[in-house]
């Protein structure tokens, strides 16, 4: 199982220092949403030139103009782009059709999709790299929030699929256990005091 940082920071400066700390320990780096969105495109160029040998993922959310939005991601740098699983089918062929101009790849992020299951097979049949079993910040901070129900979408939909939902520590063997392969972590590993070693340990922790 790979290893993702999610990077919700807000600037160019603080995503490389992140990155520049926990790269060793991780697989994928990914530039959150909010990061893309107030830095830009760049954010991306400034990353991958960083860190070349790195997978670098560039977190759009795209929910229009699918081969548009990735088209110009994959062309800052990026090798992932996240299109929404929400989106019409067409959105996710079109980021499909610019990423296999690049060979790059396509995850479909499945926030706020009712049957993730249903959706991630036709994410997967559209040509997606793999879908993302996703409860975003907010639907965190509710009440009953449980990762266990994006862990059982995921050993039932049958295709490749990461995992993100406040990924910790306690939880990371569970998502691989699940068969997930990406383990996506965001703030356990950016809010913690020491973020190279909350990469590290979660690193280890994966058998
Ligand atoms: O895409 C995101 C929010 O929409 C986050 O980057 C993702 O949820 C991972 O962060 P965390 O581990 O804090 O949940």
């Amino acid at each position: 199982m790979k290893l993702q940082v999610a990077m919700d920071v807000l600037t160019v400066e603080a995503a490389l220092e992140l990155a520049g700390k926990v790269a060793e320990y991780v697989d994928i780096i990914e530039l959150g949403t909010p990061l893309v969105k107030n830095a830009g495109l760049s954010a991306v160029t400034a990353v991958k030139s960083a860190h070349p040998d790195k997978i670098v993922f560039a977190d759009l959310k795209t929910m229009d103009a699918g081969e548009l939005e990735a088209d110009i991601a994959f062309s800052a740098g990026a090798d992932l782009v996240s299109v929404l699983g929400g989106a019409d089918d067409s959105t996710i062929a079109g980021a499909v059709k610019a990423a296999k101009a690049h060979n790059k790849g396509v995850v479909v992020d499945l926030i706020g999709v009712e049957d993730k299951v249903t959706r991630a097979k036709e994410a997967r049949a559209l040509g997606a790299k793999f879908v993302e079993m996703h409860a975003g910040l907010d639907e965190q901070a509710k009440p009953g929030y449980d990762l266990d129900v994006l862990l059982s979408a995921g050993e039932e939909a049958r295709v490749p699929f990461s995992v993100a939902g406040g990924v910790n520590l306690s939880t990371i063997n569970a998502v691989q256990r699940a068969g997930a392969d990406v383990a996506v972590v965001g703030g356990s590993i950016y809010s913690a005091a020491d973020p190279a070693l909350a990469a590290k340990e979660l690193r280890a922790a994966i058998i």
